[in-house]
């Protein structure tokens, strides 16, 4: 057996995106890739492998244990791909606070280190702990890693770090993390790789997925971001609020007497552009109905990325190259269009055919700002990093 692999699981709120990578000296490369979506019952499997794509019925049900899912998935993988030959897995991990400043091997240690940080990242943390657990249930023989979203923004100043609260709670950890960092440092590298004349410049990448958020990347570092202490922060997104005057939670749990979890489902499931339209979290759905209600969740979400997008360009003292990411950054025009024409005021213009065609820069040659479409990849950054740490 001389071939060697590499899985990935990269757990989102709602997702768990699966890649099988090839070890070819020292380096990760795609050969494969998956994804189940818990959002959808009953649970499917929707596997690529070139271009073939499959879409297979999961029996298991999912819920707390992840064993059955996972168990079931390998089976299927195994159709396609060697499973034998896999020596490695990596994990995304959404939250590192300030113990993890890069990727780990997995052991007692780390699991318990990774678990002590769940009530700063209650949706994702035990998610992405279920899936370490299940893998060491199912091969406790293979070694894991994990890859830390917050890592990569540990670059940023205190000042930018820093909420107005009394002091003793940010010594508490009450501070602004960041997260998406793996997008983020795959975005970075891609640049600096297709254009190392770019890489240095000013730099604000926005993440555009079922989760959101923007970053202000300086020198290949990331200087301040939209999400800061939890991932409801900053630009609203599919299902979450976004930024939300602090006032709206006392009131909804003071005068309306809402429990901390019927707050908790409000900003993060039933929020963002499901709670705006009340038709769709999916942006393709609202940009093809006419309900006013849709265009206005539209407005709304480009409103706020472009007035983030300043934010950020302020943090770095200007903006060179502006990037779009992620499901919706990388394959929708007309939200791509909405954000850049509200920042017409940096001089910033699209080019209507590249905008349309999906192409890596859609600016205008006049435009003093390059705007590009560059495909995210967090899964080969945990392959990579993966590999850095066995
Ligand atoms: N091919 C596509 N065309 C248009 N929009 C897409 C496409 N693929 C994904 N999207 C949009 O991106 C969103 C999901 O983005 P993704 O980056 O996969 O999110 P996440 O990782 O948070 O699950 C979808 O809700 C949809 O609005
Ligand atoms: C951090 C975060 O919100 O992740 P996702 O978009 O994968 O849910
Ligand atoms: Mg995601």
């Amino acid at each position: 057996m001389s071939e060697k692999l590499l899985l990935t699981f990269n757990a989102g709120s709602s997702t768990v995106k699966i890649g099988l990578f090839r070890r070819e000296d020292g380096h990760a490369r795609r050969i494969g890739k998956g994804m189940i979506d818990f959002r959808h019952k009953p649970l499917t499997f929707h596997l690529v492998e070139g271009p073939e794509t499959f879409d297979v019925p999961l029996e298991a049900e999912g819920g707390d244990v992840l064993h059955e899912v996972l168990d079931e998935t390998f089976g299927w993988l195994a159709n396609h791909f060697d499973l034998n030959a896999v020596t490695a897995v990596g994990h995304r991990v959404v939250h590192g606070g300030d113990i993890f400043p890069g990727p780990v091997l997995i052991d007692d240690q780390a699991i318990a280190k990774i678990a002590s940080l769940t009530s700063l990242a209650p949706l994702h943390q035990p998610q992405n702990l279920r899936l370490i657990e299940a893998i060491r249930h199912l091969k406790p023989h293979l070694p894991q890693t994990a890859s830390f979203d917050t890592a990569f923004h540990r670059s940023q100043s205190p000042t930018v770090r820093r909420f107005a609260i009394p002091r003793e709670f940010h010594d508490r950890g009450i501070k602004r993390y960041g997260f998406h960092g793996l997008s983020y440092k795959f975005i970075a590298g891609a640049l600096a790789k297709a254009h190392p004349e770019r890489a240095g410049a000013r730099t604000v990448v926005a993440h555009l997925g079922s989760g959101a958020s923007i970053c202000a990347i300086e020198g290949g570092l990331s200087r301040d971001s939209s999400m800061g202490f939890s991932t409801i922060d900053g630009i609203p997104m599919a299902t979450r609020s976004g930024a939300l005057d602090p006032g709206v939670i006392f009131h909804w749990m003071g005068e309306l007497a809402l429990s901390r979890e019927e707050v908790e489902d409000i900003v993060y499931h039933k929020s963002g552009l499901i709670g705006l339209s009340g038709i769709s979290a999916d942006s393709r759905v609202l940009l093809e109905t006419d309900a006013d209600a849709a265009r206005e969740a539209i407005d709304v979400f480009t409103f706020r990325i472009a007035g983030e997008i300043a934010r950020l360009t302020a943090t770095i003292g200007g903006l060179d190259t502006l990037i779009f990411t992620a499901g919706i950054g990388e394959n929708q025009p007309l939200i791509r269009q909405a954000v850049c024409d509200r920042l017409a005021f940096l001089g910033i213009e699209i080019d209507d055919d590249t905008n349309a065609a999906n192409a890596e820069t859609i600016s205008s040659p006049v435009s003093p700002v390059a705007v590009m479409v560059i495909a995210t990849d967090e899964e080969q950054v945990i392959a990579d990093e993966a590999l850095s740490v066995l």
